[in-house]
Protein backbone atom coordinates (compact mmCIF):
# COMPACT_ATOMS: atom_id res chain seq x y z
CA UNK A 1 0.00 0.00 0.00
CA UNK A 2 2.67 2.27 0.88
CA UNK A 3 6.26 2.15 0.18
CA UNK A 4 8.70 4.46 1.18
CA UNK A 5 12.35 4.32 -0.20
CA UNK A 6 15.57 6.11 0.99
CA UNK A 7 13.73 8.97 2.39
CA UNK A 8 15.72 11.82 3.55
CA UNK A 9 13.98 15.13 5.51
CA UNK A 10 15.49 18.40 6.23
CA UNK A 11 14.28 21.75 8.03
CA UNK A 12 16.72 23.81 6.77
CA UNK A 13 20.61 23.07 8.27
CA UNK A 14 18.32 20.40 10.72
CA UNK A 15 18.28 16.71 9.30
CA UNK A 16 14.99 14.99 10.89
CA UNK A 17 14.64 11.81 8.68
CA UNK A 18 17.44 10.17 7.31
CA UNK A 19 17.96 7.15 4.25
CA UNK A 20 14.52 5.68 5.82
CA UNK A 21 12.75 2.85 3.50
CA UNK A 22 9.67 0.78 4.35
CA UNK A 23 6.68 -0.87 3.16
CA UNK A 24 3.51 -1.15 4.24
CA UNK A 25 1.31 -4.00 3.10
CA UNK A 26 -2.84 -3.58 2.26
CA UNK A 27 -4.74 -4.77 5.74
CA UNK A 28 -1.26 -4.35 7.65
CA UNK A 29 -1.07 -2.19 10.93
CA UNK A 30 1.81 -0.51 11.09
CA UNK A 31 2.99 1.53 14.57
CA UNK A 32 6.13 4.03 14.09
CA UNK A 33 7.75 4.50 17.81
CA UNK A 34 10.63 6.69 18.92
CA UNK A 35 11.86 8.99 21.45
CA UNK A 36 10.36 12.38 21.23
CA UNK A 37 11.11 14.51 18.25
CA UNK A 38 13.13 11.58 16.27
CA UNK A 39 10.93 12.69 12.93
CA UNK A 40 7.65 10.41 13.35
CA UNK A 41 5.17 13.05 12.29
CA UNK A 42 7.70 14.10 10.05
CA UNK A 43 7.71 10.72 7.88
CA UNK A 44 4.51 10.79 7.99
CA UNK A 45 3.83 14.39 6.93
CA UNK A 46 6.33 13.30 3.91
CA UNK A 47 4.20 10.45 3.26
CA UNK A 48 1.03 12.69 2.50
CA UNK A 49 3.04 15.29 0.60
CA UNK A 50 3.14 18.03 3.22
CA UNK A 51 6.78 18.92 3.21
CA UNK A 52 9.13 18.56 0.42
CA UNK A 53 11.50 15.35 0.66
CA UNK A 54 14.55 13.42 -0.98
CA UNK A 55 14.11 9.92 -1.92
CA UNK A 56 10.63 8.12 -3.26
CA UNK A 57 7.84 7.41 -1.73
CA UNK A 58 4.83 5.61 -3.76
CA UNK A 59 0.98 5.25 -2.09
CA UNK A 60 -0.62 2.77 -3.78
CA UNK A 61 -4.22 4.02 -3.09
CA UNK A 62 -6.21 7.37 -2.99
CA UNK A 63 -8.73 6.79 -0.40
CA UNK A 64 -6.09 8.37 2.42
CA UNK A 65 -7.75 9.69 5.78
CA UNK A 66 -5.30 11.51 7.88
CA UNK A 67 -5.62 12.30 11.72
CA UNK A 68 -3.17 15.11 12.88
CA UNK A 69 -1.86 14.62 16.39
CA UNK A 70 -3.52 17.63 17.49
CA UNK A 71 -7.36 17.41 17.05
CA UNK A 72 -8.69 20.02 14.01
CA UNK A 73 -12.05 20.19 15.07
CA UNK A 74 -14.28 23.74 15.00
CA UNK A 75 -17.01 24.28 17.12
CA UNK A 76 -18.74 27.19 15.29
CA UNK A 77 -19.69 23.70 12.94
CA UNK A 78 -21.54 20.85 14.45
CA UNK A 79 -20.31 17.47 14.81
CA UNK A 80 -22.13 16.26 11.67
CA UNK A 81 -20.22 19.60 9.82
CA UNK A 82 -17.10 18.52 11.31
CA UNK A 83 -16.87 15.07 10.35
CA UNK A 84 -18.27 15.61 6.75
CA UNK A 85 -15.72 18.64 6.14
CA UNK A 86 -13.36 16.28 3.49
CA UNK A 87 -16.48 15.51 2.02
CA UNK A 88 -17.46 19.20 1.55
CA UNK A 89 -13.84 20.07 0.09
CA UNK A 90 -14.42 17.74 -2.32
CA UNK A 91 -17.67 18.08 -3.39
CA UNK A 92 -18.64 15.05 -2.84
CA UNK A 93 -21.71 13.71 -1.46
CA UNK A 94 -21.80 12.38 2.07
CA UNK A 95 -21.71 7.61 1.91
CA UNK A 96 -25.16 6.08 1.77
CA UNK A 97 -24.05 4.63 5.27
CA UNK A 98 -23.18 7.82 7.26
CA UNK A 99 -25.85 7.35 9.62
CA UNK A 100 -24.31 4.32 10.53
CA UNK A 101 -21.12 5.27 10.14
CA UNK A 102 -22.00 7.61 13.35
CA UNK A 103 -23.50 4.96 15.07
CA UNK A 104 -20.55 2.92 15.01
CA UNK A 105 -18.03 5.62 16.10
CA UNK A 106 -20.45 6.13 18.97
CA UNK A 107 -21.55 9.44 17.69
CA UNK A 108 -25.23 8.70 16.56
CA UNK A 109 -27.46 11.60 18.45
CA UNK A 110 -24.97 14.12 18.54
CA UNK A 111 -24.74 15.22 14.86
CA UNK A 112 -26.33 18.83 15.77
CA UNK A 113 -23.99 19.25 18.81
CA UNK A 114 -20.91 21.06 19.07
CA UNK A 115 -17.53 19.42 19.16
CA UNK A 116 -17.11 21.49 22.85
CA UNK A 117 -19.99 19.55 23.91
CA UNK A 118 -18.21 16.27 23.37
CA UNK A 119 -15.98 14.10 26.15
CA UNK A 120 -12.66 13.72 24.87
CA UNK A 121 -13.07 10.11 23.61
CA UNK A 122 -16.02 11.11 21.89
CA UNK A 123 -13.71 14.09 19.76
CA UNK A 124 -11.68 11.51 19.10
CA UNK A 125 -14.02 9.42 17.54
CA UNK A 126 -14.80 12.27 15.63
CA UNK A 127 -11.86 13.06 14.19
CA UNK A 128 -11.37 9.54 13.41
CA UNK A 129 -14.48 9.63 11.90
CA UNK A 130 -13.71 12.54 10.23
CA UNK A 131 -10.39 10.78 8.45
CA UNK A 132 -12.20 7.73 7.77
CA UNK A 133 -14.89 9.75 5.48
CA UNK A 134 -11.90 10.87 3.68
CA UNK A 135 -10.71 7.67 3.05
CA UNK A 136 -11.01 4.62 5.08
CA UNK A 137 -8.65 2.22 2.85
CA UNK A 138 -5.52 3.76 4.47
CA UNK A 139 -5.41 5.54 7.61
CA UNK A 140 -2.78 7.56 8.90
CA UNK A 141 -3.18 8.12 12.75
CA UNK A 142 -0.52 10.54 14.68
CA UNK A 143 -1.04 10.21 18.43
CA UNK A 144 -5.25 9.61 17.74
CA UNK A 145 -5.73 9.01 21.48
CA UNK A 146 -3.05 11.04 23.45
CA UNK A 147 -5.41 13.29 25.20
CA UNK A 148 -7.57 10.93 26.84
CA UNK A 149 -7.01 9.19 30.00
CA UNK A 150 -5.87 6.00 30.39
CA UNK A 151 -9.17 3.86 31.19
CA UNK A 152 -10.55 5.93 28.06
CA UNK A 153 -7.51 5.10 25.33
CA UNK A 154 -7.68 1.16 26.60
CA UNK A 155 -11.24 1.17 25.43
CA UNK A 156 -10.65 3.38 22.22
CA UNK A 157 -7.49 0.86 21.28
CA UNK A 158 -10.19 -2.08 21.41
CA UNK A 159 -12.90 -0.27 19.68
CA UNK A 160 -9.94 1.32 17.10
CA UNK A 161 -8.71 -2.54 16.56
CA UNK A 162 -12.72 -4.06 15.94
CA UNK A 163 -13.60 -0.93 13.07
CA UNK A 164 -10.28 -1.03 11.18
CA UNK A 165 -10.31 -4.67 10.65
CA UNK A 166 -14.05 -4.84 9.90
CA UNK A 167 -13.30 -1.65 7.11
CA UNK A 168 -10.59 -3.52 6.19
CA UNK A 169 -8.13 -0.70 6.26
CA UNK A 170 -4.67 -0.29 5.64
CA UNK A 171 -3.17 1.62 9.04
CA UNK A 172 0.18 3.63 9.91
CA UNK A 173 0.19 4.63 13.48
CA UNK A 174 2.41 7.29 15.56
CA UNK A 175 2.30 6.12 19.07
CA UNK A 176 4.33 7.34 22.54
CA UNK A 177 2.76 4.07 24.09
CA UNK A 178 4.61 0.99 23.58
CA UNK A 179 1.52 -0.65 24.94
CA UNK A 180 -0.53 0.44 22.15
CA UNK A 181 2.07 0.09 19.87
CA UNK A 182 2.02 -3.97 20.82
CA UNK A 183 -2.22 -4.02 21.31
CA UNK A 184 -2.75 -2.56 17.57
CA UNK A 185 0.30 -3.51 15.36
CA UNK A 186 1.08 -6.22 13.07
CA UNK A 187 4.20 -5.08 12.71
CA UNK A 188 6.48 -1.97 15.12
CA UNK A 189 8.99 0.11 13.52
CA UNK A 190 10.94 1.35 16.26
CA UNK A 191 13.15 4.39 15.32
CA UNK A 192 16.62 6.04 16.20
CA UNK A 193 17.19 9.34 18.24
CA UNK A 194 16.92 12.35 15.37
CA UNK A 195 17.70 12.19 12.55
CA UNK A 196 15.23 9.06 12.26
CA UNK A 197 16.20 5.95 10.76
CA UNK A 198 15.02 2.25 11.59
CA UNK A 199 16.68 1.01 14.61
CA UNK A 200 14.56 -2.85 14.96
CA UNK A 201 11.15 -4.20 13.36
CA UNK A 202 9.02 -5.99 15.69
CA UNK A 203 6.49 -8.64 14.47
CA UNK A 204 3.41 -9.36 16.57
CA UNK A 205 2.03 -12.26 16.13
CA UNK A 206 -1.41 -12.11 17.86
CA UNK A 207 -5.05 -12.53 15.98
CA UNK A 208 -7.10 -9.71 14.84
CA UNK A 209 -9.44 -8.15 15.75
CA UNK A 210 -8.01 -7.73 19.33
CA UNK A 211 -9.68 -7.85 22.51
CA UNK A 212 -8.98 -7.06 26.18
CA UNK A 213 -8.09 -10.40 26.28
CA UNK A 214 -4.86 -9.28 24.38
CA UNK A 215 -3.49 -7.02 26.67
CA UNK A 216 -3.02 -10.87 29.51
CA UNK A 217 -1.51 -12.95 26.52
CA UNK A 218 2.11 -14.11 28.49
CA UNK A 219 3.69 -12.94 24.71
CA UNK A 220 2.40 -9.47 25.15
CA UNK A 221 4.61 -8.79 27.69
CA UNK A 222 7.56 -10.20 26.01
CA UNK A 223 7.15 -7.97 22.74
CA UNK A 224 6.49 -4.74 25.05
CA UNK A 225 9.50 -5.64 26.55
CA UNK A 226 11.51 -6.19 23.51
CA UNK A 227 10.57 -2.60 21.97
CA UNK A 228 11.58 -0.78 25.49
CA UNK A 229 14.51 -2.29 25.43
CA UNK A 230 15.79 -1.17 22.00
CA UNK A 231 14.50 2.41 22.95
CA UNK A 232 16.15 2.21 26.06
CA UNK A 233 19.43 0.88 25.00
CA UNK A 234 20.03 2.50 21.69
CA UNK A 235 23.32 3.53 20.88
N1 LIG B 1 8.52 22.84 10.32
C1 LIG B 1 9.65 22.57 11.01
N2 LIG B 1 10.71 23.41 10.93
C2 LIG B 1 11.85 23.16 11.60
N3 LIG B 1 12.04 22.08 12.38
C3 LIG B 1 11.02 21.22 12.49
C4 LIG B 1 9.78 21.42 11.82
N4 LIG B 1 8.95 20.39 12.12
C5 LIG B 1 9.65 19.58 12.95
N5 LIG B 1 10.88 20.07 13.18
C6 LIG B 1 11.92 19.44 13.98
O1 LIG B 1 12.22 18.17 13.40
C7 LIG B 1 12.42 17.20 14.41
C8 LIG B 1 11.44 16.05 14.21
O2 LIG B 1 10.13 16.53 14.48
P1 LIG B 1 8.86 15.57 14.44
O3 LIG B 1 7.67 16.38 14.80
O4 LIG B 1 8.84 14.82 13.17
O5 LIG B 1 9.21 14.54 15.62
P2 LIG B 1 8.30 13.47 16.34
O6 LIG B 1 9.13 12.25 16.50
O7 LIG B 1 7.00 13.33 15.67
O8 LIG B 1 8.11 14.19 17.75
P3 LIG B 1 6.99 13.95 18.87
O9 LIG B 1 7.09 12.52 19.24
O10 LIG B 1 7.45 14.84 19.99
O11 LIG B 1 5.69 14.34 18.29
C9 LIG B 1 12.26 17.91 15.75
O12 LIG B 1 13.55 18.26 16.20
C10 LIG B 1 11.45 19.14 15.40
O13 LIG B 1 11.78 20.21 16.29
Amino acid sequence: MIKVSQLTVRYGELKAVEDLSLEVQRGEILSLVGPSGCGKTTVVKAILGLIPYEGKIEIFTSRLGYCPQKDVLFDWMTVYENAVLPLVLRKEQPPSNIKELFERFGLSGFEEKRPYQLSGGMRQKLSLLRAVLSGEELLVLDEPFSSVDAYTRKKLQIWLSEIVHRMKSTVVLITHDVEEAVFLSDRILILSDRPARILKEIRVPFSKPRTIKTFSDPRFSEIEEEVLETLMNQP
